[in-house]
């Protein structure tokens, strides 16, 4: 693609003989975007960034940089800088000595190292600070350090590992939309690595969703959420309800013994699927006017709504986002729209889902 700026292309990993941590990982970076990896630990997103800044190298596959192969390229030769889960400042420095670092081992002059350690630090929002000891900066302030530091050697990609991970809920919050806006006012790619699914919904142009060394769906954080391509991707991102069921035909599923409309198509006749609606897409309603009949198992309020959780006559369990109440033991209606269903095939590729989602919609995501 002309306006990528790093391509994996069939990329595995592999230590000694154990099973590979990257798994054949295919995609593209386009330039000047906020990418998230997302998935939990141990998946292999920490890899990716290693293989991108140069810290290890792929096994199989090649990697490329503006178009130009780097598998062997050294590290300090990419135009990459990291930021550090624990931000890796050194503690003897002070802070304009810390963004500095880098210029000094460039050996640029001093005035131009002033100007530009001026600058980072005053997109960071830390003008003033340039004489602080390192222990003298809060969290907040030694994440933006480390920021600074980066930015300063202009990079055309930077990679971000968790950074946000060692901050208390309330300031991380803020370094979201921190980062969030000093990606967009530097225009530079950004690919921030987390475990945490609303970081990355919050955050991102786009995800990639890792699981086991392989990527199971990229898109845009609403692409992922209204249409997870399996149950790792829907269990993942936010809660779910799956249950399995078939298509009977193309806008007509069966679940719970019970035939709805909905807005997928695609599959086979009876093709066997499962079947997603998130717990925000669910009303509490009469038994009569209700979709599905359950009853209703617990309640627990969580400020914004409760969260109830109910079972059909099958044994599964289908979880609510409501703001209205239940009452525990009560039989219920629940009501939905037909394009609350999301339908997922089994085992289906990223690739294929694709396929079959653009041969069947208009790319509204609605049946041509
Ligand atoms: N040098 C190494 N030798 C052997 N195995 C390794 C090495 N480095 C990483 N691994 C393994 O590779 C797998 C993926 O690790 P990676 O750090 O990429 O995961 P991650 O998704 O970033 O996880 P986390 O969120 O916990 O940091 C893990 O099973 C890890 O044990």
């Amino acid at each position: 693609m002309a306006n990528a700026i790093i391509e994996f292309k069939s990329v595995t990993k592999q230590y000694d003989n154990d099973p590979p941590v990257l798994d054949d990982v295919s995609f593209e970076i386009e330039r000047g975007k906020f990418y998230t990896l997302l998935g939990p630990s141990g998946c292999g997103k920490t890899t990716i960034l290693r293989l991108i800044a140069g810290f290890t190298e792929a096994s199989d596959g090649e990697i490329y940089f503006n178009n130009k192969i780097t598998n062997h390229v050294p590290a300090n030769k990419r135009q990459v800088n990291t930021v550090f889960q624990d931000y890796a400042l050194f503690p003897h420095l002070n802070v304009f000595e810390n963004v500095a670092f880098g210029l000094r081992i460039k050996k640029m002059k001093n005035a131009e190292i002033e100007q530009k350690v001026k600058e980072a630090l005053s997109f960071v929002n830390l003008e003033g600070y340039e004489n602080r000891e390192i222990r003298e900066m809060s969290g907040g302030q030694r994440q933006r350090v480390a920021i600074a530091r980066a930015i300063v050697n202009e990079p055309e990609v930077i990679l971000l590992d968790e950074p946000l991970s060692a901050l208390d809920l309330k300031l991380r919050t803020e370094m979201q939309y921190e980062l969030r806006e000093l990606q967009r006012r530097l225009g530079i790619t950004f690919i921030f690595v987390t475990h945490d699914q609303e970081e990355a919904l919050a955050m991102s142009d786009e995800i990639f969703v890792i699981n086991k060394g392989k990527i199971q769906q990229s898109g845009t954080p609403t692409d992922i959420y209204d249409e997870p391509i399996n149950r790792f991707v829907a269990d993942f991102i936010g809660e779910s309800n799956i249950v399995t069921g078939k298509m009977v035909q193309d806008q007509l599923v069966e679940m719970v013994g019970k035939r709805f409309e909905c807005v997928d198509g695609g599959f086979q006749s009876n093709e066997p699927v499962e079947i997603v609606i998130r717990p925000e897409d669910l009303e509490i309603t009469t038994v009569e006017r209700g979709k599905l009949q359950v009853k209703v198992d617990s309640q627990l309020f969580r400020g914004v709504h409760y969260e109830i959780s109910s079972y059909d006559q099958d044994g599964n369990e289908w979880l609510v986002h409501s703001t209205k109440k239940a009452v525990v033991g009560e039989e219920i209606g629940l009501y939905f729209d037909p394009e609350a269903i999301h339908v997922m095939r089994f085992n289906e590729t990223e690739e294929e889902f694709d396929k079959r989602l653009e041969a069947y919609t208009d790319g509204s995501g609605h049946g041509k």
